[in-house]
């Protein structure tokens, strides 16, 4: 019985996840987008960070199918995304639109309901619901090109689940908003995930969607450093990073009083974050600075950890013990 249940736990099937990538890759002149390789649990909000340039809207464009070709493998609920049946369970929003030139946000959200394939009082329903829930009913008679960004912002969410899509695939959602309908974006993004829906989406804003997102890709300059869950949140954790001007990076750090230590062999910098999703304050820095990153990684061991030195003692003995315990094992 414990056998079988063990086996169930470690059956990982792929075709589980809301996305599943693997070997990702866009080649383009001066700039090669990945490797990425992750998965995006179905039900949950999934956040690609990166700072700008860093390779998100590359990403999310191959998601949906806009390039020719890409290299590696996405599928989308277990399906190639060329799938005429995944493709109407995607909603898809841009960072940008253009509408139509005199339209009514009604009539424009029908004409879109109706390229998803919604008709007739269904497609009356869900508008009115979707208008009613984002406060933009009492308006859906004016020109939707009158509207402020935040206001158009919310036609572009409805026009990307009107046909009630189960995954929402949105670039930047935040984008050209002000902090309060910025939030009230997330929020609904959120409430979405907890009526099971799967929300991906790409933002630099960490600070604001880090207490909404379940699970995070960490993107810098076209490469994947990181994947992760909330899990992984306010658990001390080391990184490490090569740079070509490691003496601006210490200062900078000494001046945030960020950890860190300056490994002279490796030349690594070793430093200390509270949360892998503040990498981006260090990327940003180095962006700002025009200092070029090589490398940046998690490093093997913690920081805090061995600077005490009564646990490096611990740990020695322990290691012994193994090494010890083996031993005595094979002879
Ligand atoms: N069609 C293209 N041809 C050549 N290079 C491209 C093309 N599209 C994107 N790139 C390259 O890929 C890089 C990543 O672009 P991308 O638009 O994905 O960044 P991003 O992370 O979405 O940035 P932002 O936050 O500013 O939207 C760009 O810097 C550019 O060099």
């Amino acid at each position: 019985m414990n056998k079988l249940i063990l086996q169930t736990k470690k059956s990982n099937n792929d075709n589980d996840y809301a996305i599943y990538v693997k070997q990702f890759k866009q080649f383009f002149k001066a700039m090669i987008i990945g490797p990425f390789n992750f998965k995006v649990t179905s039900g949950k909000m999934h956040a690609i960070i990166g700072a700008s340039g860093s390779g998100k809207t590359v990403f999310i464009k191959s998601l949906i199918g806009g390039y020719a070709k890409h290299y590696g493998i996405i599928k989308i609920l277990g399906k190639d995304i060329k799938d005429l049946e995944v493709k109407k369970k995607i909603g898809y929003v841009p960072e940008f639109i253009t509408f139509p030139e005199k339209i009514s946000a009604y009539n424009f959200l029908k004409f879109m309901g109706f390229s998803n394939g919604v008709y007739g009082q269904e497609l009356k329903h869900r508008i009115r619901t979707l208008m009613m829930s984002l406060g933009l009913w009492e308006h859906r008679n004016k020109d939707v090109n009158s509207f402020s960004s935040g206001m158009k912002k919310r036609v572009m969410i409805i026009q990307g689940i009107v046909h009630n899509p189960d995954i929402l695939i949105l670039d930047e959602p935040e984008a050209g908003l002000d902090i309060a309908n910025r939030k009230k974006v997330i929020k609904y993004l959120k409430f979405l995930t907890l009526k099971g829906k799967t929300v991906f989406f790409s933002s630099h804003l960490l600070d604001e969607i880090k207490d909404y997102i379940d699970e995070y890709t960490f993107v810098i300059n076209g490469r994947q450093i990181q994947t992760g869950t909330l899990d992984h949140l306010d658990i001390n954790k080391t990184y490490y990073i090569v740079v070509d001007n490691n003496k601006k990076f210490l200062q900078f750090f000494a001046a945030n009083n960020v950890k860190n230590w300056y490994d002279k062999d490796t030349k690594r910098i070793n430093f200390v974050i509270q949360n892998p999703l503040h990498l981006q304050f260090v990327t940003k820095f180095a962006e700002q600075q025009e200092i070029k990153i090589f490398k940046i990684g998690q490093t093997e061991f913690s920081f805090d950890f061995l600077i005490k030195k009564d646990n490096l003692i611990k740990l020695e003995q322990k290691q012994l013990a193994i090494k010890q315990n083996s031993k005595n094992e094979s002879d």
